[in-house]
């Protein structure tokens, strides 16, 4: 090869690689850098580790049931997914459906504002968003409805991240960020005029906990709304193509289990809640909630090249293209979870804490 097709050839390859990197963008161009992957409050040298250690986990079933274990296991998971979620994503850690004609970013918001709208608050009340995550839906719901929002997290990284977003945002005077444990909530009886949970319940390892603790600082009168994780009447036991879907979807989410869309009402009721509303919002004519998943296919396997070149060069943790391998694997089973109809990351329960009345003894 002569010095000039030499160069044409190496320079048509340079244009390439960085179309391939930069121009092409990440999945969701509002997301983190690339570069700026990291493995959250884990310190890089163990991130690896950390992977390993919640792999673990899944050989030892019985070690996921044992309630008070979950919390670090579900903390470990998002500190190695928080990042990658933000970068892929955005900073709205869960689905919606897909409404023709508008982007993710609106249906997105939408399906955050029907939340509060759900729970009749008015401006100035104080609300509490259950498993807040880095806070894009709390953004959205105070800019919405002018309530002061708290957020309650386990994720210590995930508490800064919120924080300087609220902050960016000039939403900081409306949202407060507590790091807590959403089955020991550091607030008062009787506390919020309202409380929200966006699929974030679903890490509970018994319903019943959370949704007591959610009961115990609400007013007298107040509502709650969740957007549940479940699986549907169309998921068989006996299937062995559901279970692995079901089961692939738990490995890769951090769930100790997903419940039967029958079992949420029954546990709000049990705590003392009254059931105002129940549905699922993913049944038709809703639009598919997994076509974003599935649209993003392309961008998933160029960030997982984008990771491999990062990891290999020091940049990103070791340890990030497992993560990265693992979400990409589980993207597929919520995908055939959706289209099989045996599970729905929007069972929406809408609840109200009687104005006189004791919670029920817990069985
Ligand atoms: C409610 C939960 C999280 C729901 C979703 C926000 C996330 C579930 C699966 C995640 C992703 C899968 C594939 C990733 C892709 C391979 C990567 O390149 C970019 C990020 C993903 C798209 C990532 C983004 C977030 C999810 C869709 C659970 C945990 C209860
Ligand atoms: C999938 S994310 C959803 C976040 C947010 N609701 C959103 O939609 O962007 C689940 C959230 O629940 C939080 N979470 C899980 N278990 C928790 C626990 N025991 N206590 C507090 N937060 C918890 C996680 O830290 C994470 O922020």
């Amino acid at each position: 090869m002569d010095s000039v097709t030499l160069f044409f050839t190496g320079a048509l390859l340079a244009v390439g690689i960085y179309w391939f990197l930069c121009v092409l963008g990440p999945a969701e161009r509002k997301g983190k850098r690339a570069i700026d992957l990291s493995g959250g409050s884990i310190s890089a040298e163990k991130v690896q580790d950390n992977y390993k250690q919640y792999w673990s986990f899944f050989r030892r079933p019985k070690e996921i049931e044992t309630a008070d274990k979950v919390p670090d296991f579900v903390d470990t998971f998002y500190n190695l997914v928080t990042d990658i979620y933000e970068w892929g994503w955005g900073q709205s850690f869960h689905f919606s459906p897909h409404i023709p004609g508008k982007s993710h970013k609106d249906a997105t918001r939408l399906h955050e504002e029907m939340a509060v709208d759900l729970i009749q608050v008015k401006p100035g009340q104080k609300i509490l968003d259950v498993g807040c995550g880095v806070g894009g839906p709390m953004r959205a719901i105070a800019s919405h409805s002018r309530a002061n929002v708290v957020g309650i997290t386990i994720n210590e990284y995930q508490v800064n991240r919120a924080r300087l977003h609220n902050k960016k945002a000039g939403l900081d005077a409306l949202c407060e960020v507590v790091c807590g444990n959403f089955l020991q909530m550091p607030f008062d009886d009787n506390t919020f005029d309202g409380a929200y949970s966006i699929e974030a319940t679903c890490h509970a390892p018994k319903l019943e906990e959370v949704y007591a603790e959610i009961y115990r600082v609400l007013k007298p009168g107040s509502m709650y709304v969740s957007y549940e994780w479940v699986t549907t009447e169309k998921f068989k036991a006996e299937d062995d193509e559901h279970v692995e879907v079901i089961q692939g979807i738990e490995r890769g989410d951090a769930l100790p289990g997903l419940r039967a869309y029958v079992d949420i009402a029954e546990t709000a009721k049990r705590v003392g809640f009254e059931i105002v509303k129940e549905k699922d919002l993913a049944a038709p004519p809703a639009h598919p909630w997994w076509n974003r998943l599935k649209m993003g296919r392309l961008a998933y396997w160029r960030n997982h090249v984008v990771v491999q070149i990062l990891s290999a060069v020091g940049v990103a943790p070791k340890g990030t293209v497992d993560v990265h391998d693992m979400l990409f694997k589980t993207a597929d089973y919520l995908t055939r979870g959706g289209e099989t109809g045996i599970f729905s990351p929007m069972h929406m329960i809408l609840c109200r804490k009687p104005v006189t009345s004791t919670p029920k003894e817990s069985s």
